[in-house]
Order: structure tokens, then C-alpha cells, then sequence
């Protein structure tokens, strides 16, 4: 998170000019004297000199949160001051405490007063997901700092009895997604006169998904309510007409924030995680998932994508008969069930998480035409899954710990891509990504490299080719994973996906209970459990070292050394990791191996200069290429 510029971008209202040049001000400020590195540290600021209050301080640093990242340092002190900010900043850095804490302290001055008819300050994001999470971090901050502030959360699939009983504690802040907010109204369990009376502060989070998740509607409902003298903050990792819509709806004179590192350009993903590409056909995905991670060449934990939910099943199926095992997370699993596979990838209990990261129906019904590209009329669905509508597992999450993220199938937009890209690489940590690129999203490929390349930089290679599997080491698997991919049929998928659901309504039952009398115990239930009746056969579990190409053995064995020397051993628990920082650096063989031979150094053939697409090795393809 080194440098970083902030700038007011967009068609900032005439009336907010004041507000842009006080922006101006600081990247000047910022700019003056950014000459020398060292000059730049010196210039971060401290939470204290943000001037957040101590107990805020002091309940971040139990948590090992010792200095702001470059978002917090810069939105801080304008929600303190008041403003409405638009702040973007990409996935990963920071945004949800770069407004918890000013909103935090902006409430503690009133705690103690008399209560209010209904919440002062509102948080709306878009999904269950989200919600749970920002609650937590809320609820976390608030017991550190010991004030009498009271916070909740609320969903469209609570009972009302619930939501009453959560809002009878006259709760000063409500997180919530906005479909839950007319729901409210109507169940008359908010009251609109009273949030106009009371409410302080709006929070808009992942505002550039609130709209494509179709809340529009549902927030212009809450926008006609919101009174004139409410704080407004947007927070966005992309910039998108969504967003500018909603600043348009909501926001009085913004302060508009747009974080950008180390260079003039707007990088959307993080520096800290490397980008990498494997071009195959549809049918041999499979084939390279299986290399990737049976020849550990990826480090874990790891995240990897699908478009539809029968495809996660059937690499669930197929990784099984080899011995990998693998939870699923999708839309259609119960609300508990998906917090408690989300908390157990989070404790480190598993490391292969197959996600389908959104709730479009519509690529749900593409499914048949499915991974083999193939227009099939007859493989009508017969299993309509019944989806959550504020399910989003993927954009916002702040998934722990996930080193490696895998785009199985590539995802629909660059937007989708850029957040589920951003599931690594959180905060100060490290990660990279491996897209599976077949030639019918190879159009959709180029789209993404062009928008994170930037205009200027048409030709630069941000996303490489991955050095570290040989062509040999994934043919040498072809034979197994084609028998075994037959095996795997549109009726196993099916089952399958059947059973699990029934054991995951099964498990939210006793989920539910569970947690009420056990609150922090995870390991009630795996859900990385086999779902073929059959254990995987030794011969499929266990690949003969004969089988395996030399160089990949040996990048396989760099990337168990460097999991090692991160302390990245299965099961490890959460906490700061940035004191590993240095060695991690330094010990990551993406940066330092190359599976054609040769060592990297500073100007030589690592992953960095490796050749890219076009052939090009003179490194200046790959002069945005970032280390990690
Ligand atoms: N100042 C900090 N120092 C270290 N870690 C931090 C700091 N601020 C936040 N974090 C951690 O960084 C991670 C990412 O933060 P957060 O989820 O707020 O990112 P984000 O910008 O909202 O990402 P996204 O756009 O994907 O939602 C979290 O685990 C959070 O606890």
C-alpha cells in the first residue's frame, strides 16, 4: 500500500468546488514532496494525527491494526469535518473502516444522550453476505471501545418478530441491504417520519453493486426519506454510471475521493497480487485445475470461480476422485450454512473453496449450454434452484488469507473480475490469480487486460502467462482426468447438488441452534465432506512421482517451501500478518521461479520478464508488472 495520490474525478457539481480544491490541496501537498521515497513515508499519517479518538486507537491496535491505509488516511478526516465523500479505492484497502470509525466517533458524542426514535446512522449493502460482515466489524469496534452504542442487523428473510425485537433496543446503527428497508416500512416496523427525525449518517457500501443487484428502486424509497441535513458517503471499489447515478441520487457537494497508487493511472486491482493467465480449451479446464492443484503450484488457500452452480458441483465431484476436497458456496445453500462455510474458509479449516459468485439467474440457465460450449435443446434444466436474492458471496467479502484466486470460468464483466480478484491481496497481504482462458472468452479476456492496461499502456502484459506448470506436467495428468471426468455425469451433478442442499438445510437447523448456545464454536459441522459415494481410489489420490514433469515437481516443492516459510501451514488461525511481510516477499516463488529453469534476478527471466502472450521478453511488455 505504498504511495498513494487521492483525486477528485467525475462532474463534481459547481458547488462542491470548494471541497475539490481542498482535494487539490492535499495532492499537491502529497505531490511537493514526493520526490524521495523516504520524504513520502514520512508523510503517512497516524490514526492519532487523523485525529480519531483514542479509544478508537486503542481498540484497533487489539486488533493489530496499527496505522491507516491510504483510503483511511485520506476520508477519515473529511467524514470527520461533515462532508458527503464519494471515496473509490480499490478492493481490499480499507474502505469499510475508512467510515466505520469516523461514523463510530461521530456517535459517540451523542452516546449517553437520550435515544432516538430510530437509527441515526444507516449502513446499506448488498448482500446478506456483506451485512453480516459489516455488523461484525461494527459490533467488534463498539465492545473494544466500551460506549453505549447499540448496533443491528437486518434482512429481508427475517421474521418480523425478529426485526422488531432487534429495533426495540433502540439500536443507533442499522446495517442493512435496501430491499430491507421498504420491507420494514411495510411491516411497520420502521417508520419513515422517524429515520427522517433521527437519521445522521448514510453509508452506501459497494455502491457500484447496489444497483446491478436491482435495488434501485428500493433506494430511491429510502433517498426520499433521508433528510437534507444526513451525511451521505459512498464507498466504491470501481467507478461505473451506477455510481455517478447514486452520487447524483443521494450526495450533496461530495468530496470525491479516487485512490490511486504509485502512478498516475487508476489500477483497479491491487498491487500486491499477480495476475496470471493459462489459455485451454473448454474441455481441458478441467484437466489444469487438476494440475494446478494436485502439483500444488498454486499457494493456498484458494478461492476458485464458477459461473454456475451444476459446474461447481462437477469440479467438486471430479477434484474428489483425486483425493482433493473441496466446499462449495452458492446461492442457493441456506443463510447459515453459507456464514459457516464463509467463517470456516475464514479459520483456515479448508483449503479449497468453489464459489459461484453471484445471483444471476440467467447465467444459472446457461448452464447446460454449460462448460462445453455446446447448444444442447434437449438438456432442458430440470432443477430450478430457488436463489437468494441478496446473495453475493464474492464482491465485497473480505475473504482471510486467500493467497491464490482461480478463474475456472472468467468471469462476465471486468467489474466481476476486478472483485474477485480483489478476494486476494487484502490490506498489506499478498496474493496472485490464475484465470483458465478458453478461445470463446478470449473476447472477454482482452476487454479486461485492455481496461487494466489503461489507454496509454495498450500493449502492457498486466496479466502473464503462468510460468509454473509445464506442458508435459499437465499432459502427463490428461489421461486420468479425462477417465475420470466421463465418470462424472449430468446425473452424479445432479444428486449431488441435491444432496448437499438437503444436508445444508439440514446442518442451518442445527446451525441455528448451534451457534445460539455456541457463538464462537466453528467446528460443528465440515462442509468439505465427500459428496461421491465412493472414497477417491489410491492411484487417483496419489500421483506417481514417475508421472510428474521435473521442472513443475520442482516448482511444486519451491511453492510448499515458501508456504512454509510464510507460516501458511493448513489450519493456521487468523491475526496481523504484516510482520511476515519481509520473508514472504522474498520467499514467493512466483516472483523468483520459473518453471522453463531459469532463478530470477533483478533484470532477468523471472515471472516478471517472462515472455509474454506475444512472445515478447525484453520486459518491456511487462513494465506494469508488479511484484508482490
Ligand atoms: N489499517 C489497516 N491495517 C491493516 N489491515 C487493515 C486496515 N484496515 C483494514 N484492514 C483489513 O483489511 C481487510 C480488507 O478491508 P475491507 O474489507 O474494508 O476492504 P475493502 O476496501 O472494503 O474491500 P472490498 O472493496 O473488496 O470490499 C480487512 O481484513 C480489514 O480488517
Amino acid at each position: 500500500m505504498g504511495k498513494a495520490k487521492f483525486k477528485p474525478v467525475g462532474d463534481v457539481k459547481p458547488e462542491a468546488e470548494e471541497e475539490v480544491e481542498k482535494v487539490e490541496e492535499v495532492e499537491e501537498q502529497r505531490d511537493a514532496g514526493a520526490v524521495a521515497e523516504e520524504e513520502e513515508e514520512e508523510k503517512e499519517k497516524s490514526f492519532e494525527e487523523l485525529g480519531l479518538d483514542p479509544r478508537l486507537i486503542r481498540a484497533l491496535s487489539k486488533k493489530g491494526i496499527e496505522k491507516p491505509t491510504p483510503i483511511q488516511q485520506t476520508a477519515i478526516p473529511y467524514i470527520l469535518e461533515g462532508k458527503d465523500v464519494v471515496a473509490r479505492a480499490k478492493t481490499g484497502s480499507g474502505k469499510t473502516l475508512a467510515y466505520l470509525l469516523p461514523l463510530l466517533q461521530k456517535l459517540f458524542s451523542d452516546s449517553g444522550r437520550k435515544k432516538k426514535p430510530a437509527p441515526c446512522a444507516f449502513v446499506l449493502v448488498p448482500s446478506r453476505e456483506l451485512c453480516q460482515q459489516v455488523y461484525t466489524e461494527v459490533s467488534w469496534l463498539i465492545e473494544l471501545c466500551r460506549v453505549q452504542l447499540k448496533a443491528v442487523q437486518l434482512t429481508s428473510s427475517m421474521p418480523v418478530s425478529d426485526m422488531r425485537n432487534a429495533l426495540a433496543g433502540l439500536p443507533e446503527i442499522l446495517v442493512t441491504t435496501p430491499a430491507c428497508i421498504p420491507k420494514c416500512f411495510a411491516d411497520g416496523v420502521l417508520d419513515p417520519a422517524a429515520i427522517s427525525e433521527s437519521l445522521e449518517i448514510l453509508v452506501l457500501d459497494e455502491a457500484d453493486l447496489l444497483l446491478s443487484y436491482g435495488y434501485e428502486d428500493n433506494l430511491r424509497s429510502v433517498t426520499s426519506i433521508v433528510p437534507r441535513r444526513c451525511q451521505c458517503l459512498l464507498m466504491s471499489a470501481t467507478t461505473s454510471s451506477d455510481v455517478e447515478k447514486l452520487k447524483k441520487l443521494i450526495l450533496h457537494n461530495p468530496v470525491v475521493l479516487t485512490l490511486q497508487e504509485g502512478s498516475d493511472k487508476e489500477e483497479p486491482v491491487p498491487s500486491n497480487v499477480q495476475q496470471f493467465w493459462i489459455s485451454c480449451s473448454a474441455q481441458d479446464k478441467l484437466l489444469h485445475i487438476l494440475a494446478l492443484l494436485k502439483l500444488e503450484v498454486v499457494q493456498k488457500k484458494v478461492l476458485i470461480f464458477i459461473n454456475t452452480i451444476d459446474m461447481g458441483f462437477k469440479l467438486k465431484l471430479f477434484l474428489e476422485k483425486f483425493g482433493i476436497k473441496t466446499a462449495i458456496l452458492n446461492g442457493e445453500l441456506p443463510q447459515n450454512s453459507r456464514l459457516h462455510i464463509l467463517e470456516q474458509f475464514n479459520a483456515g479449516l479448508f483449503d479449497y473453496l468453489i464459489a459461484t459468485d453471484d445471483n444471476n439467474q440467467t447465467k444459472e440457465k446457461e448452464e447446460v449450454k454449460g462448460d462445453d460450449n455446446k447448444d444442447n435443446k434437449k438438456n432442458k434444466r430440470r432443477f430450478k434452484p430457488k436463489l437468494d436474492a441478496e446473495f453475493g458471496v464474492v464482491r465485497g467479502i473480505d475473504f482471510k488469507k486467500v493467497h491464490t484466486v482461480i478463474n475456472y470460468d472468467m468471469p462476465q464483466s471486468v467489474t466481476g473480475y476486478i472483485h474477485r480478484i480483489g478476494r486476494t491481496g487484502r490490506a498489506y497481504s499478498s496474493g496472485s490469480s490464475v484465470s483458465l482462458v478458453s478461445p470463446g472468452e478470449m473476447e472477454g479476456f482482452e476487454e479486461i487486460k485492455s481496461f487494466l492496461a489503461g489507454e496509454e499502456d495498450k500493449d502492457s502484459d498486466i496479466i502473464t502467462p503462468f510460468p509454473l506448470l509445464t506442458e508435459n506436467a499437465v499432459e502427463s495428468l490428461r489421461y486420468r482426468a479425462e477417465d475420470v471426468a466421463k465418470s462424472v455425469t449430468k446425473i452424479s451433478i445432479r444428486e449431488s447438488r441435491a444432496q448437499d442442499l438437503r444436508n445444508e438445510i439440514i446442518n442451518s437447523e442445527k446451525l441455528k441452534s448451534h451457534f445460539e448456545a455456541n457463538p464462537r464454536d466453528l467446528d460443528l459441522l465440515k462442509h468439505d465432506k465427500l459428496l461421491s459415494k465412493t472414497a477417491p481410489s489410491p492411484h487417483l489420490r496419489d500421483i506417481p512421482e514417475y508421472l510428474v514433469d521435473a521442472k513443475t515437481q520442482e516448482a511444486s516443492k519451491m511453492v510448499k517451501l515458501a508456504r512454509a516459510a510464510m507460516g501458511n501451514s493448513r489450519r493456521s488461525g487468523g491475526g496481523n500478518n504484516t510482520k511476515k511481510k519481509r520473508s514472504r516477499k522474498g520467499s514467493d516463488p512466483l516472483k523468483t521461479f520459473n518453471a522453463n529453469g531459469s532463478k530470477r534476478g533483478r533484470g532477468g527471466g523471472g515471472v516478471g520478464q517472462k515472455k509474454d502472450a506475444k512472445g515478447s521478453s525484453d520486459g518491456s511488455a511487462n513494465k506494469k508488472q508488479k511484484t508482490v
